[in-house]
């Protein structure tokens, strides 16, 4: 393990990685892997997820390809340094932040979307100028063997490396040094790789989980409401980070709800769900039977059908969930959806704000207000108003959660500056020293109030603020030089 983590650094000390002109070409050499190895990348996922190619390619593909396209557009204004304001001491000097690549980093995926929650942020790490080890989740093998088979392929062999394996090697790997870690998956792992990275002073990003709410209003359109949860929901089974945990209503809208999500679960699936291409089963026999642990002593509204041997479990309802009872203490990670009755929306939002902070935050309601006031009073990683998940899809927004459901962001520019190290740099010249005497000992009132004059003054910039420095700029420069201080 140390030897290759040895090998990718010594491949970023190379300096390879850095330039603008490396970057894209390896950016487009990973488009192309994924446009030509489309079928066998789908075919993975499929046989990690039971998942169809239409499904995968939409879920994970799609966000790849836009992703890649992205930075393949912007890359070249972001790594260009940025100059920034001065002030009258460093008036007449170079002044600018330049983005810089952090070294090597490591990278670890989880299985509920295998192929994207690895890549996503392998692109960003590229384009930011790393080098990148892949620790993709040994749950979702499949796509773990193609990821590695494909990568050395297509993209520098020493700088961008896939390393496989469980729980066993992801420790040893947490034991070398990093640039930055960027890790995908439970709370109880985050704190295992945050404690590692600590020994290191390695800065982390943590891609954790958490119960996420949805509130519906009285106040707006069931049916699109339902139908909208219904997709997000039961979309890869339930396995989904920012999948609606649970739903927050009055208890006058729980049986429209029910009835309302039925009807569109079998507009969506069909009358024999277990054939429906567009159902996926449980990850494993693990996850299966935790799952159904959480359905003991609730009342199913309806679903509640299982099926060891395939590891399916049909999208199911609860209704009157005491938030006391086990389904509402842990995240369901599964198609189980249950519903809280609560009085109004006061209520909803301390319901909220007496839980752990969580990844995702949905509000359904006609009243525009109304969601601005839960934004406000409610913390989360992000919000969808009346919709649920497509927070994730727009890459101008931070991607990422807070408190226990993670830190750091990324998805496009987030991801780039994720990855980077925003340097300062203050660029002078060896001449004009009669200013610099001013911070030169032996130190003097006078110089204390030309100290003042320079740093603290504030000038209306609008109105004659420029002319006016420049005039005083002048004045204090002829004094200093004079000796006059
Ligand atoms: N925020 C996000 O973007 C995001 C995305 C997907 C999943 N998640 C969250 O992840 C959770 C589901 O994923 P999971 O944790 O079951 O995935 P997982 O089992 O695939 O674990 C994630 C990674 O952690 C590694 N790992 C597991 N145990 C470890 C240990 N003891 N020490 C070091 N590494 C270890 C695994 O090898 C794997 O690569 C859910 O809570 C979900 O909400 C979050
Ligand atoms: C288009 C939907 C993609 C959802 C990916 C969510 C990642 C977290 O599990």
């Amino acid at each position: 393990m140390e030897r290759e983590v040895q090998r990718v650094r010594q491949a970023f000390l190379s300096g390879r990685s850095r330039s603008l002109r490396f970057r894209l070409q390896q950016l487009e050499a990973l488009r192309r892997m994924v446009q030509e190895r489309e079928k066998d990348i789908l075919a993975a996922i499929a046989a990690d997820l039971c998942k169809s190619e239409f499904n995968a390619y939409s879920q994970e593909v799609i966000t790849v390809l836009g992703e890649i396209d992205f930075m393949l557009e912007n890359l070249p204004e972001w790594v260009t340094a940025k100059p920034v304001k001065k002030n009258l001491l460093t008036m007449l000097d170079e002044a600018y932040i330049q983005p810089q690549p952090l070294g090597v980093v490591l990278i670890i995926g989880a299985w509920n979307y295998p192929f994207v929650l690895s890549i996503q942020p392998l692109i960003g790490a590229i384009a930011a100028g790393n080098a990148v080890i892949i620790k993709p989740s040994e749950l979702s093998e499949n796509t773990a063997k193609i990821v590695a088979k494909l990568l050395p392929q297509y993209l520098d062999q020493d700088l961008y490396i896939v390393i496989n394996g469980g729980v066993e090697e992801t420790t040893e790997l947490l034991k070398q040094r990093f640039d930055h870690v960027f890790y995908t998956g439970n709370t109880a792992v985050g704190k295992i790789v945050m404690e590692a990275a600590a020994k290191h002073l390695t800065p982390v990003t943590l891609e954790l989980g958490g119960k996420s709410p949805c509130y519906i209003d009285k106040d707006c359109d069931l049916d699109i409401v339902c139908r909208r949860i219904t997709w997000g929901k039961y979309m890869n089974c339930g396995q989904t980070c920012i999948a609606p945990d649970y739903i927050l209503c009055e208890a006058s809208l729980q049986s429209q709800i029910v009835w309302k999500i039925k009807e569109t679960v079998k507009e969506f699936y069909g009358e024999n769900i277990k054939e429906s291409p567009d159902y996926e089963r449980i990850i494993n026999l693990r996850h299966f039977k935790r799952i159904l642990s959480l359905l003991e002593g609730q009342k199913i509204a309806f679903g509640g059908e299982t099926d060891e041997a395939t590891r399916y479990i049909a999208p199911t309802v609860l209704t009157d969930v005491d938030p006391k009872t086990k389904v509402m203490q842990e995240e369901i990670f599964g198609p189980i959806l249950p519903i809280v009755p609560v009085k109004n929306v006061d209520e909803a939002i301390d319901f909220i704000n007496e839980r752990e902070k969580p990844l995702a935050l949905y509000v359904f309601s006609h009243n525009h207000k109304l969601i601005k006031r839960m934004i406000a009073e409610t913390s989360s990683g992000g919000v969808t108003g009346n919709d649920v998940i497509m927070h994730f899809t727009l890459n101008s927004l931070p991607f990422g959660g807070v408190g226990s459901s993670g830190m750091g962001a990324y998805h496009g520019k987030h991801s780039f500056d994720t990855f980077s190290h925003q340097r300062p740099c203050l660029l002078k010249s060896l001449k004009r020293e009669g200013a610099n005497k001013l911070r030169y000992p032996p130190n003097s009132q006078s110089k204390v109030d030309w100290g003042k004059f320079f740093l603290l003054k504030r000038f209306n910039k609008e109105k004659y603020g420029l002319l006016l420095l420049t005039f005083l700029g002048i004045v204090a420069a002829v004094l200093v030089k004079a000796g006059y201080y």
